[in-house]
């Protein structure tokens, strides 16, 4: 394995002053509640807003900024979303009636939670595709209560009317106009006019991740979904210009974005490097892909496939595309990635927005343990038993027996204390 470019890694410092101020923040909110989310709103957006909650009103001015292609196009995407939502949701069964032993019956529910936050970035661009990528799901998980947040566009007192249509579309319960760790910190906490959820879910800048990684707890959450990054496996039989357009396609996103080449090809690298470099020159959001890609980027050679799929595997990248001859094979060998993404047709960015699988995907490595936001994210599978007094009978001396070696002999009292009576 050679590295032909290498990205900067980030340092320690750099985490350390980022967990001090989203942790003061956190407090901030905690003790000041809608006063700090306000001179937050106005510190990071130029927001003045009295009230955070958006009204009916402002979403009916919303629609009335849009053009009918591009209601119709929402509703398009939304339409793959949902659909693919409750394909999933079908896979999703309870069980009832199973019986280890006679006469003790268990059995799982499959029940919603019963409130969310959805948060949808809207510091660099308005994300509105992540609105139907999170409400969707929610709502068809059965989740009563979907809130969902934005920060407005700088220097308004508006969320951006895409958004606003996207979420509505989506069919959100309430939306409120605030953004950023603030936004996590209320939504865990409560503040007088937010009421706390149960769930928070969304992507995010680092703050917003940072947030949410230190409200666990206080409230659940989907995973880290931080700045995005994109991994191209290509052995060179496709072509350099697509595999470049998918690279800035994420370097893009956010300065702090990461795309990464893994090829077996030398040639092909360098002609996807120059790729990188002409399609920037030509690019209107080059300032952060740009800053992104050259601080982030990295091209891997890698001496054989099997080195790649290792690779692939040990880095765990949010998105993972496979641009070779034999996609097919190389995706049975892939285990680790937020999604996969199958031969050169398969552009990322179709499932950014439309194709229907969602685009909430987990980052910095987070795939080793977790899949994207889905309809089982709002889900919760929650056991019960009962069981015949002839199996009571059987049980009871059993778990008395356990209870006592473990020390526990309250444990062992109710157990006995059923047999014998
Ligand atoms: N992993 C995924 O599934 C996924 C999906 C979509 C987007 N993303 C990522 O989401 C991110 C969106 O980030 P964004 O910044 O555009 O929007 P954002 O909404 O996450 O963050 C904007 C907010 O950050 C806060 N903020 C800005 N500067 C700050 C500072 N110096 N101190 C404290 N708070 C500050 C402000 O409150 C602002 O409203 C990008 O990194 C993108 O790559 C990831
Ligand atoms: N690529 C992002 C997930 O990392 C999702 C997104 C939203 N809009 C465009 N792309
Ligand atoms: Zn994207």
């Amino acid at each position: 394995m050679k590295v032909l470019k290498e990205a900067v890694k980030r340092t320690e410092e750099d985490r350390k002053n980022l967990t001090e101020t989203v942790s003061r923040m956190i407090e901030e909110v905690r003790c000041k509640k809608d006063e700090a989310l306000k001179a937050y709103n106005l510190q990071f957006d130029g927001c003045t807003r009295e009230t955070l909650q958006v009204s009916r009103e402002e979403i009916q001015k919303a629609y009335s900024q849009l053009t009918g292609q591009e209601i119709e196009d929402l509703k398009k995407a939304a339409g793959n979303i949902r659909a693919f939502a409750k394909a999933q949701r079908e896979t999703v069964k309870p069980l009832a009636n199973f019986s280890p032993m006679p006469g003790i019956f268990l059995g799982h529910r499959i029940l919603p939670v019963e409130s969310c936050c959805c948060y949808v970035p809207g510091g660099n661009y308005p994300l509105y595709s992540t609105a139907l990528m999170l409400i969707i799901p929610a709502k068809t998980a059965g989740v009563k209560r979907v809130a969902a947040c934005s920060p407005v566009m700088k220097g308004t007192n508006a969320i951006n009317p895409k958004t606003l249509v996207a979420m509505d579309i989506a069919g959100v319960d309430e939306i409120y106009a605030v953004g950023g760790a603030q936004a996590v910190a209320a939504f865990s906490y409560g503040t007088e006019e937010i009421p706390a959820v149960d769930m928070i879910v969304g992507p995010g800048n680092r703050f917003v991740t940072e947030a949410k990684r230190q409200c666990y707890g206080q409230v659940g959450i989907d995973f880290v979904a931080g700045p995005s990054e994109v991994m191209v496996l290509a052995d060179g039989s496709g072509t350099p210009e697509v595999v470049a357009a998918d690279l800035l396609a994420q370097s893009e996103h956010d300065p702090n974005a990461k795309g990464i080449l893994v090829t077996t090809n030398e040639e092909f690298a360098e002609k996807v490097i120059k790729a990188v470099e002409k399609e920037l020159s030509m690019l209107s959001t080059a300032e952060i892909a740009e800053k992104s890609w050259n601080t982030f980027g990295e091209v891997i050679l890698a001496d054989s496939e099997e080195e790649m799929a290792d690779l692939a595997n040990a880095y765990a990248p949010e998105h993972l595309e496979v641009n070779m001859k034999n996609a097919e094979e190389m995706a049975e060998k892939l285990y680790n990635y937020g999604s996969l993404f199958i031969g050169e047709n398969t552009a990322e960015v179709f499932g950014d927005y439309a194709s229907g699988t969602n685009h909430t995907l987990p980052t910095l490595r987070a795939a080793r343990y977790t899949g994207g936001v889905w309809v089982g994210t709002f889900l919760k599978t929650c056991t019960y038993q009962s069981m015949t007094k002839e199996a009571m009978k059987e049980l009871a001396p059993l778990v008395a027996r356990l209870a006592k070696g473990e020390g526990l002999m309250g444990h062992a009292e109710a157990a006995e204390v059923r047999e014998k009576k």
